[in-house]
């Protein structure tokens, strides 16, 4: 039985009250009475406005459904007239120019990895703040970017011929990102400073230098023998590290130890589609490790090989200048923003007249109070130094549903006592309705706007959704091969750019979602920078680390000036990925696609419901570990709800697949303790029974959403586990 405290209309469940007032609030300048006045008006103004904009969904999937029903053009004018006439399509307006101010230079100037971290995982959230710079050297040991060929296997201790094709390669990299006028890093033999002049020595007792002395800015340790060497390229910074008495350095020709580099340039802590938080013990959580954030204080003993640490936040990097002149001061942390929850969810951590509150409107409240405190500086660590509290909000389905979310952080701001349009905005460009109205969605929020993102996960969810009645929709892989998604790609870097989010805002690209498979992510993922894009997400620290390297081989800015400003693509996001007619699928395919689906919902979904775990690596047919979060799943379930919709598989192959399946899982999380098996019973698993409710109830979710199913399993998973 949850207890609540009172303030007025509202009430607030008491660890979330006590968290707010004997943690959140003080030494924000903020009196509690002033505080919880303003949310009582807050939920009472912006409540029926959230339930207006859900309703307006309904009323829209409703419109479409009953369109195809009726057998209607799935493509062309009539369709197009179609979607204007309902008011899914809106008149985009002209000359948009965003306008927001105080944005930092991670966001605005540089071209970057940003990395994604469930912030409810404080060990994975201090990794991530950390990764601002990640060890090269351990980025290719560690992954498949180094191929074990010819004896170079990752073995249990150091394998030397492995680390000898890290270091060849690493250097390769350095010659790139640090011409030389002569030779290569490879030949090397020490990099010294002489009278305040970097010099390079060369095996053959030759000298070399740099091609653009420029480039270095600094280095720490004594003059005489440094232990790092900064440089600059493409606005990244990376390091040279050396030292004689390492392992690594001594059997190096210069000692270099290791190439560090600048790498999660951003970071969002995300409260959404990758944590499990169904109410206010959970939400307490994730709130309080924001705080730790927010005030550097958040710390965590792990044990790792066997010794225990303590993993803090990173101090910033101090160099001397190679200018002789003052230090230069470097972020040894990843910018942070925050992701909240999109507008759909109600949690009952706070009740409004007695009804849960939208999760949305508190998550904006309270995330944005916490990160006051990094604007007055109550951490030993700056996270924005340009005053702004970042905040990513997704799944907004087009203009009117930004303008809520920027009225509600205007809103917020005199409660928190911050000047207007500190809370800055990060637009997921996830939802059919942004991505064919983006310039729109834009102008909604043209003084916050820090972020468009292509959440191509999401938007694949939406895509089938949105069009469940118009046909069958192509096999999953078929799906990422079709016009409307290239056309929703390169229409979201064109939109950006027309309204002046270059050196203003990241024009940002989605996930990698093969966490371990880095040599694929090398060979496709420098596409993100090559579009035009100045950040894309990565799922790792290394990752991040490795796809940074891709922002040293692309100068985005300068890709962003020959760039078509003027892409439309409406047309072509708008071609809906529907199986050709005359596509005759095999039993075979038909089986393997819906038992690969089946197998990625009951592994991410059990682990949801029954441990409350949001992000998972789940093996798929293939035994590919792929990253599984709510988005993935809302394609994989509305895909099959798809396909039983018009006949490509019946019911009864649906459960068999699932019974299959759930035994397959079992097996796959033998090794984990925690693990709760839904086999033999699975009629009486939880997890087993949401897995199966997200596929057969997957027509009739809001949107294809996967939470609203899941929140109430875990719910009663957790009651149960408490009795
Ligand atoms: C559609 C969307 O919304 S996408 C956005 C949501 N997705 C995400 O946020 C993905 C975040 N990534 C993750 O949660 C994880 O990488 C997973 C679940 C995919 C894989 O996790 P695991 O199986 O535990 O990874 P693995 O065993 O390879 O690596 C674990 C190590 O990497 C670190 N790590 C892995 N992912 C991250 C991350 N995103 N941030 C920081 N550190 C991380 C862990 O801290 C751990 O290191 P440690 O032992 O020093 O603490
Ligand atoms: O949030 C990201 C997505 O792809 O969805
Ligand atoms: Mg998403």
């Amino acid at each position: 039985m949850q207890n609540y405290i009172t303030y007025g209309r509202l009430q607030v469940a008491e660890q979330l009250d006590a968290f707010i007032n004997q943690h959140a609030l003080p030494d924000t300048g903020v009196s509690p009475t002033s505080f919880w006045q303003g949310a009582e008006n807050l939920f009472a103004t912006f409540i029926p406005q959230n339930r207006a904009l859900l309703e307006k969904r309904e009323q829209l999937q409703h419109k479409i459904d009953e369109y195809h029903k009726a057998g209607n053009p799935v493509s062309g004018q009539a369709y197009t007239q179609f979607l204007k006439d309902i008011g899914y399509l809106v008149e985009q307006p002209a000359d948009v120019n965003a306008d927001t101010t105080n944005v930092d230079a991670e966001i605005a100037t540089m071209a970057g990895p940003q990395l994604v971290v469930p912030i409810n995982n404080a060990r994975y959230a201090l990794n991530a703040v950390n990764a601002r710079w990640g060890s090269l050297y351990d980025a290719l040991y560690g992954t498949d970017v180094i191929s074990d060929e010819g004896g170079a296997e990752a073995t249990k201790g150091y394998n030397p011929v492995r680390g000898a094709k890290v270091v060849v390669k690493a250097k390769a990299y350095l010659d790139e990102m640090l011409p030389l006028t002569q030779g290569s890093h490879a030949d090397v033999t020490a990099y010294t400073i002489k009278q305040g002049e970097l010099s390079i020595q060369l095996g053959n007792s030759e000298k070399s230098a740099l091609a653009t002395p420029s480039q270095w800015l600094g280095y720490q340790g004594d003059a005489n023998a440094p232990n790092a060497l900064l440089f600059t390229h493409n606005g990244l910074r990376f390091e040279i590290q050396l030292d004689a008495t390492h392992p690594i350095g001594k059997t190096d020709p210069a000692n270099v130890k290791d190439v560090a580099i600048e790498a999660a340039l951003t970071t969002i802590m995300d409260c959404e589609d990758s944590v499990a938080a169904v109410d206010a013990e959970d939400k307490t959580l994730v709130y309080s490790n924001w705080l730790g954030l927010m005030k550097g204080t958040l710390s965590i003993d792990i044990n790792k090989g066997g010794k225990t640490l303590t993993r803090a936040m990173h101090e910033d990097r101090i160099y001397h200048s190679a200018q002789q002149g003052q230090e230069v001061c470097v972020s040894g942390r990843s910018l942070m923003f925050v992701r909240n929850v999109g507008h759909l969810m109600t949690n009952d951590a706070m009740l409004f007249d007695g009804d849960e509150v939208p999760e949305g409107i508190m998550d904006g409240l309270i995330t944005s109070l916490i990160a006051k405190h990094d604007l007055l500086g109550n951490s030993a660590f700056k996270n924005s130094r340009e005053g702004s509290i970042y905040i990513v909000k997704p799944k907004m389905h087009g203009p009117e549903e930004v303008a809520f979310s920027d009225a509600l952080f205007e809103a917020i701001e005199p409660i928190i006592d911050v000047p207007k349009n500190t809370l800055k905005m990060g637009i997921m460009d996830e939802e059919r309705r942004t991505s064919v109205n983006l310039q729109a969605c834009i102008a909604a929020a043209k003084s916050r706007v820090v972020f468009i993102n292509t959440g191509f996960l999401d938007r694949t969810g939406d895509e089938i959704h949105t069009s469940m009645l118009a046909g069958a929709f192509a096999d999953k892989a078929s799906l990422k091969a079709m016009p409307w998604i290239k056309a929703y790609e390169t229409a979201n870097v064109a939109v950006g750019l027309r309204c002046g989010l270059s050196g203003r805002a990241q024009i940002g690209k989605g996930m990698w979602p093969i966490p371990d498979e880095m040599a694929n992510m090398m060979k496709a993922k420098i596409g993100h920078p090559k579009s035009g894009a100045n950040t894309a997400w990565v799922p790792s620290p290394t990752a991040a680390t490795l796809h940074a390297l891709h922002y040293h081989e692309v100068d985005v800015f300068g890709i962003q000036q020959g760039l078509d400003i003027a892409f439309d693509g409406v047309s072509d996001i708008l071609q809906i990925p529907l199986l050709d007619s005359t596509e005759h699928l095999t039993s075979d395919v038909i089986q393997r696609e819906l038992d690969n689906n089946v197998q990625g919902i009951l592994g991410y979904v059990v682990r949801w419901v029954h441990q409350g775990v949001g992000c998972s690596k789940v093996p798929d047919i293939n035994n590919v570990g792929l990253m599984e979060d709510r988005a993935t799943l809302r394609i994989s379930s509305q895909h099959i709800a798809n396909w039983l919709e018009h006949g490509i598989v019946t019911a009864e192959q649906v459960k068999d697949s699932l019974r299959k399946m759930a035994v397959l899982v079992d097996e796959q999380n033998a090794n984990d303790s925690e693990y709760i098996p839904m086999a033999p019973d699975l009629e009486s698993s939880i997890g087993f029974l949401a897995a199966s409710d997200l596929i057969f109830e997957g027509k009739t979710q809001p949107s294809g959403y996967t939470e609203p199913l899941l929140h109430a399993r875990r719910r009663e998973m957790k009651a149960k586990l408490a009795n």
